[in-house]
């Protein structure tokens, strides 16, 4: 079974960064004060200007934190639904998800984008819609942090399979080494357009197709 990573592994670290982040960045200073975002709000800080601060400052610092990913995930939302935003999801992914489905093989994302956002990122790519190649979604809600062995443990409980029936792909080292930690298989994705991470010691491919 296979759990995926999307920025960096299934689709571009600069769109998300160059769009994704901007749409929501000028967003935030209005949004904070509509009642969707009163529960985020509260999380953060003690009133709403406080809290777009805070909510800004994690964006241009790229914290996973998980009240701006939540609330990310709605302000993307209007964006796919007005068509102003489209996701970007590289062009060797969209034949393996299909050989993947056609196989009868199982993938799960596994981002610190909210599940939300997840299934509005795969609705709306520039291939189409790609969310029904999808068997379910984690987020550092129903997870946890990325970079924690913990989290790793907890999918592989809620799917219900033994860890080492599981291979995660992501772009980053320290996730791949707390997923091989928790006994999962590991593969580093490596996008040379994204300047080519360091995936560590992790076996490493530059695109889906080698899959
Ligand atoms: C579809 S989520 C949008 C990207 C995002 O907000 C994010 O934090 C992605 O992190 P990832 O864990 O996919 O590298
Ligand atoms: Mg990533």
């Amino acid at each position: 079974m296979i759990v995926t990573d999307i920025e960096g592994t299934t689709s571009a670290i600069s769109h998300v960064h160059d769009v994704l982040f901007p749409y929501s960045r000028a967003r935030i200073p209005s949004w904070v004060r509509r009642p969707e975002a009163a529960d985020v709000v509260r999380e953060v800080a003690a009133d709403p200007d406080e809290a777009a601060a805070v909510l800004v400052g994690w964006i241009d610092a790229d914290v996973k934190a998980t009240p701006l990913k939540t609330l990310q995930g709605l302000i993307w939302a209007e964006g796919y639904a007005s068509g102003e935003l489209t996701a970007h999801v590289y062009d060797d992914v969209p034949p393996v998800l299909r050989r993947w489905s056609a196989e009868g093989v199982p993938v799960y994302v596994y981002s610190s984008g909210s599940e939300l956002a997840q299934r509005l990122w795969f609705r709306h790519t520039q291939h189409g819609d790609l969310l029904g190649h999808f068997a379910g979604h984690f987020d550092t809600v129903s997870a946890g942090p990325k970079r924690e062995v913990a989290s790793y443990q907890a999918i592989a409980k809620s799917i219900g399979v033994d860890p080492g029936e599981l291979t995660f792909l992501s772009d980053v080292a320290a996730e791949l080494d707390a997923a091989a930690e928790a006994g999962w298989d590991t593969i580093g994705v490596s996008r040379p357009s994204d300047g080519s991470p360091d995936v560590g010691s992790h076996r490493r491919i530059t695109t889906f197709a080698d899959l």
